[in-house]
C-alpha cells in the first residue's frame, strides 16, 4: 500500500550542487569543542573569534569534527526509542551525519547545522526511523546545495532518497493553492496524507516546527502567511497523524502570530496561573488513582487503571472564547483528567466496562464536589457517531481562591481506542477530516509505512560486523572492523570524510591516547565523549540564556518604553 506513495528510482532527481570533496576544514559555529582539543587550539591559537578560520589549527578543526559527529550522533541514538536504536539504524544515521556535517557547518552563518540537528531531534523525539532522521538532516543540506540527491543515493541509500524526494515534492504542495480557504485547504491535507508517504509528511511537519520557533527573523507579512499556512494545513495534518503535541505547539505559534493581541490576552491569563494548575492537576491525579486502586470493587472489576492530565492550549481555549462568547474563566476543560479502565476478562460474555466507568463517577463523587447539571453520560447513552465517556465538571476553588471546573472523562481503554481511532476519533472530530473512509485509509498507509522501515531496518544477523550486541553505539561505528580499538587508520578515514586530514587524525589520536599505545581502546573513548557532553551542556546552557536575554529585550521593546512614558505623560496631562 505506501509503495503506491513513493516513486520510482528513475524518477529521483539528482539537483543540487555537487558535493564538496574534502573541503578546506573550517571553524565549526556552535561546535562543542572537548575540553583537551579545547586546550590544545587555545594554546595553539590565540585569537578565538570566529572569524579567525584561518588560524585554527588543524587538530582543533578536525577534532571539532569528530566531536561533533560523536555528540550529535550520542544525543540522537539516544531519543530515539529503546526498538528504534539497532545496529543498521545507527550505521544510517552515522553515514547521514558524517555526509551532512561537512556540508552544513559553515551554512547560513552556523545556523544551518543548529537547524538540522534540531529538526533531527523534534523527529527522534516523535520516534520516528533512522531513515526519517536521516533524511530530515540531509534535507537542509539538500535544500542549501551542498549535497545532492545522488550523494544521498550513493552515500545512504535508495530508500532515503525515496523519502527526501517526497518530501521534496511536499514541500512545493502548498504553493499549488491560489486561494487558502478551508475548502481547499481540507482538500490538500487529504492529498498530502492519501498520496504522500506519510514519514515525508512527519518529516515537512518537523520542518514547519523549526521554522514556526524561529518566524521572528522574517519580515511580518511573511509570518502571517506562514502562519496562516501552518494553521490551515499543517497543525491539522499533525493531528490527523497522531502527532498531538506538535499540532498543538504548531497551532499556538500560528495563533501567536495571526492574533497577537488575543494571544497575549490568552497567554496572560493562563500562564499567570500556569504552574499552580499544573500542580494541581498533578496532585489531583494522583489522588484519584490512589482512590481507584483503593476501591474493592472497582478492584475486582479491572485489571489496569491509568490516568492522564492536561492544561488546555492557548489556541484551544481560544476557539472556545469566540465560539459562544465566554470568558476565560468560564471555560470548563482549562484543567482536565482523563480515566482509562481496563476491564477483567473473566471467561464469561459480562462487559464490566460500563459498571467500571460508573463505579469510578461514585468515587469520584464521594471525594469532590461534582458541577449540577455538566455531567454526560455518552457511557449509557454513546454520542450518534458511536463515542462513549463519561464526562464530570467538578470545582476545585478554595475559600479565597477562585479556580477554572476541572473536567474528567472516564471510559475503558476500548472507548478510548474508539475516540482515538475510530470513527469519533479525535482526528475527526478537530483535525477537519470529515470522511470516515478517509481516516481509515490514512491509518492502513501508515502501518504499511511503517512496516515497510521497520523490515529495512531490521538489524542484519549478529554476523554482520559483530556489533550487535555492541554497548557503545558510536564507538561501534567508528571501529569498523570491530577489534575493540579505534586505529589511527579508523579515525584517519571519518575525519577524512568529515573533510580534514591526515594530520588531524594523528593530533586528534595523541590527544585522545591516554596510554600511548597508537590506538583508541574504549575507555580513552569513553573519557572523550563525556568531555564532549560537558562542553554540549555548557552550550546548552549558553543557548538558554541567550534566549532569556533575547526575549527580556523583547519584552522591553514590544512593551515600548516610548508607550510607557507616553502613558505617563498622559495620566499627567489629564492631571493638570
Ligand atoms: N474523540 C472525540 N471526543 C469527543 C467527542 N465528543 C466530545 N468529545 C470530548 O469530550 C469533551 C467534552 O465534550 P462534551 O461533554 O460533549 O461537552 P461540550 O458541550 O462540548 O462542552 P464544552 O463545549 O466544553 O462546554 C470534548 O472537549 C472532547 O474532548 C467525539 O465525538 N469524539
Ligand atoms: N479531559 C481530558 N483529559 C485528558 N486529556 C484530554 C482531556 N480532554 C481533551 N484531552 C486531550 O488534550 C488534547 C488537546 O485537546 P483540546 O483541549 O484541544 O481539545 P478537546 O478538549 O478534546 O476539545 P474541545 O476544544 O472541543 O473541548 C487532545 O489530545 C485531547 O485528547
Ligand atoms: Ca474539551
Ligand atoms: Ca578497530
Amino acid at each position: 500500500m505506501a509503495t503506491a506513495a513513493t516513486t520510482s528510482a528513475a524518477a529521483i532527481p539528482t539537483g543540487g550542487g555537487g558535493r564538496r570533496q574534502h573541503p578546506h576544514p573550517r571553524r565549526l559555529h556552535r561546535l562543542r569543542l572537548p575540553a583537551q582539543a579545547a586546550a590544545a587550539a587555545a594554546a595553539s591559537s590565540p585569537s578565538t573569534s570566529s572569524s579567525s578560520s584561518s588560524s585554527s589549527t588543524p587538530a582543533e578543526g578536525g577534532g571539532r569534527l569528530v566531536a561533533e559527529l560523536v555528540g550529535a550522533f550520542n544525543e540522537l541514538t539516544g531519543r530515539m526509542g529503546e526498538g528504534l536504536a539497532t545496529s543498521s539504524s545507527s550505521r544510517l544515521l552515522f553515514r547521514a551525519l558524517k555526509l551532512a556535517l561537512p556540508a552544513l557547518r559553515d551554512g547560513d552563518g552556523g545556523r544551518a547545522l543548529a537547524r538540522a540537528l534540531a529538526i533531527a531531534a523534534s523527529l527522534a523525539d516523535l520516534q520516528m526511523d533512522a531513515e526519517v532522521i536521516s533524511a530530515g538532516i540531509l534535507r537542509e543540506a539538500l535544500d542549501a546545495g551542498a549535497i545532492s540527491m545522488r550523494d544521498v543515493k550513493s552515500e545512504i541509500g535508495i530508500s532515503t532518497a525515496h523519502l527526501l524526494h517526497e518530501s521534496l515534492r511536499l514541500k512545493h504542495a502548498p504553493s499549488k493553492l491560489d486561494v487558502l480557504d478551508d475548502e481547499s485547504a481540507s482538500a490538500l491535507r487529504k492529498f498530502c496524507l492519501s498520496y504522500y508517504d506519510i514519514r515525508a509528511v512527519i518529516l515537512e511537519l518537523a520542518l514547519k516546527l523549526d521554522m514556526m520557533r524561529h518566524l521572528d527573523c522574517l519580515p511580518r507579512y511573511l509570518q502571517r502567511i506562514k502562519s496562516l499556512e501552518v494553521l490551515k494545513i499543517y497543525a491539522p495534518l499533525a493531528h490527523a497523524v497522531g502527532a498531538g503535541n506538535l499540532s498543538l505547539e504548531l497551532e499556538d505559534l500560528s495563533f501567536r502570530y495571526l492574533f497577537p493581541h488575543s494571544y497575549d490576552h490568552i497567554d496572560q491569563w493562563l500562564r499567570s496561573q500556569e504552574t499552580e494548575n499544573k500542580l494541581l492537576i498533578d496532585s489531583y491525579k494522583e489522588q484519584l488513582l490512589q482512590a481507584l486502586k483503593d476501591d474493592d470493587e472497582l478492584s475486582q472489576i479491572v485489571q489496569d487503571i491509568s490516568i492522564q492530565g492536561r492544561y488546555k492550549s492557548r489556541f484551544s481555549t481560544m476557539k472556545k472564547l469566540v465560539k459562544d462568547g465566554r470568558k476565560p474563566e468560564e471555560v470548563n476543560d482549562i484543567l482536565a483528567l482523563r480515566v482509562i479502565l481496563e476491564p477483567r476478562c473473566d471467561g464469561s460474555s459480562l462487559d464490566w466496562g460500563p459498571r467500571a466507568c460508573h463505579r469510578t463517577h461514585e468515587i469520584i463523587q464521594a471525594m469532590w464536589k461534582e458541577v449540577p447539571g455538566r455531567t454526560k453520560d455518552y457511557v449509557t447513552r454513546p454520542k450518534e457517531n458511536g463515542y462513549q465517556s463519561l464526562h464530570v465538571a467538578i470545582d476545585v476553588s478554595e475559600p479565597g481562591k477562585m479556580r477554572p471546573l476541572m473536567e474528567i472523562q472516564i471510559r475503558t481503554k476500548e472507548m478510548h481506542k474508539f475516540a482515538v481511532g475510530g470513527e469519533a476519533s479525535h482526528s475527526l472530530y478537530k483535525g477537519g477530516l470529515t470522511d470516515p473512509g478517509e481516516a481509515k485509509r490514512l491509518k492502513a498507509i501508515m502501518l504499511a509505512a511503517a512496516e515497510l522501515a521497520a523490515m529495512r531496518l531490521r538489524d542484519l544477523p549478529a554476523s554482520d560486523q559483530g556489533d550487535s550486541n555492541c554497548t557503545n553505539r558510536a564507538f561501534c561505528q567508528l571501529d569498523k572492523n570491530g577489534d575493540g580499538r579505534i586505529s589511527i587508520e579508523e579515525l584517519t578515514e571519518v575525519m577524512e570524510d568529515l573533510g580534514a586530514g591526515g594530520k588531524d587524525a594523528k593530533e586528534l589520536m595523541h590527544l585522545l591516547d591516554a596510554n600511548s599505545d597508537g590506538s583508541l581502546s574504549s575507555d580513552e573513548f569513553e573519557a572523550f565523549q563525556r568531555q564532549i557532553e560537558l562542553m554540549r551542556s555548557l552550550d546548552d546552557k549558553d543557548d538558554r540564556y541567550r534566549k532569556i536575554l533575547k526575549e527580556k529585550l523583547q519584552t522591553i521593546d514590544s512593551a515600548g518604553l516610548i508607550q510607557v512614558y507616553r502613558k505617563q505623560l498622559g495620566d499627567k496631562l489629564l492631571v493638570s
